[in-house]
């Protein structure tokens, strides 16, 4: 079976997804939705994506401009067996009661509540809940973050402490700031803490900060251990952890900017860092608490879950199969 699958919301996340659908072979991408015909349109419908509007509201733009789309959203509801929902934060709950209608099953972005969906959603964390199911929600790029390595420590954790640094825009965005600030979310926690508990039931405190970068998001964690670890337990954990990566200070990993060069390197579509980047020497044990720093590429660390959405909404695979098709299909590097 190859899953019919669209994509409403083209931007940052959206153009990822719908490249990484189109690496499938049991999965068909139908088309795509634009609000207007500006450059990544064109780009899409250079590259064969059928390109609908996503809404009769929009229409009248794309034929001023002389655009011929392939029809609205509700055209490409009508072909597909899924859609996935990248639009602006908040608009997927509302996009929900059309796709109720069509009956069609959805994915919806970390920007929306938790309620939108059944069941919040990091592959290696909770892969079996999302089976069969109809409405599902990968969960924003740090709370996806937070949830791989935690994840994998979840035996020997009795609380954890994190600081999310966060982006303040992503690279293509001319409007956002702080410019020269730092911007704290004064609530705590904030909204990642509680977001990690809908995917793995631990203790957990987060804060963030905004602070004027584009690149990626860094997290300092402290976690309380209710068993004994050491660094090379940690190490050897996080080794063996699908989609995160040990990145060396000494070899060169200063800061965000040589991890996503390193990204660049491998020549990865858009310098995609599908995986989660872990400071080696950050890993220290001082008797029962953990810490260690990582940083997350926004704009990437959450298309590999879409994929794996898809298979266990379809149950087109096991969590493993699934997990490890993916990364074949995108180079993932373990
Ligand atoms: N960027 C990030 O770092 C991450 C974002 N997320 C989440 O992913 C979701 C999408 O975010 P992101 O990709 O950054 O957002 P973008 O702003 O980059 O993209 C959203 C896209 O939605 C389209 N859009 C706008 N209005 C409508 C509409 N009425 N109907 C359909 N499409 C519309 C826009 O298309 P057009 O260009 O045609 O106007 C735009 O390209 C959010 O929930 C966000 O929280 C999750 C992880 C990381
Ligand atoms: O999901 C994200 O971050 P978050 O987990 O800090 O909410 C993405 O980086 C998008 O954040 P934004 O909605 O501040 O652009």
């Amino acid at each position: 079976m190859r899953v019919k699958v669209g994509v409403n919301g083209y931007g940052t996340i959206g153009k990822r997804v719908a490249y990484a659908v189109s690496k499938q072979d049991d999965m068909e991408l139908v088309g795509i939705t634009k609000t207007k015909p500006d450059f990544e349109a064109y780009l899409a419908k250079e590259r064969a994506i059928p390109v609908y509007a996503a809404g009769e509201e929009f229409l009248p733009t794309f034929e001023n401009a002389g655009f011929e789309v392939a029809g609205t959203l509700n055209d490409l509801l009508e072909k597909v067996d899924v859609i996935v929902d990248a639009t602006p934060e908040g608009m997927g709950a509302k996009n929900k009661a059309l796709y109720e209608k069509a009956g069609v099953k959805a994915i919806f972005q970390g920007g929306e509540k938790a309620s939108v969906a059944e069941v919040s959603f990091v592959a290696q964390a909770n892969y079996e809940k999302a089976l069969g199911k109809d409405y599902v929600r990968v969960v924003s790029c740090n709370t996806t973050g937070l949830t791989r390595t935690l994840s994998a420590l979840q035996e020997y954790i009795d609380y954890v402490y994190a600081v999310m640094i966060r982006r303040a825009a992503d690279p293509n965005d001319s409007k956002r700031g702080p410019v020269d600030a730092i911007t704290p979310s004064v609530t705590v926690p904030s909204h990642h803490g509680p977001d990690v508990q809908t995917v793995i039931p631990i203790n957990i405190e987060t804060s963030a900060f905004v602070v004027p970068t584009t690149l990626m998001h860094v997290h300092s964690i402290m976690v309380e251990l209710k068993k004994p670890l050491t660094e090379k337990d940690v190490i050897d954990i996080f080794e063996n952890t699908t989609r995160v990566l040990l990145f060396e200070k000494e070899k060169g990993f200063e800061s965000t900017a040589q991890i996503i060069e390193f990204a660049r390197d491998l020549h990865r579509e858009w310098n995609n860092l599908y995986e989660i980047a872990v400071w080696r020497e950050s890993v220290s044990v001082k008797g029962k608490r953990l810490f260690y720093i990582q940083a997350v590429h926004q704009e990437s660390d959450v298309v590999p879950e879409n994929v794996d959405a898809i298979r266990a909404m379809f149950e087109l695979a096991e969590k493993w199969e699934s997990i490890r098709k993916t990364n074949r299909s995108l180079g993932i590097l373990k």
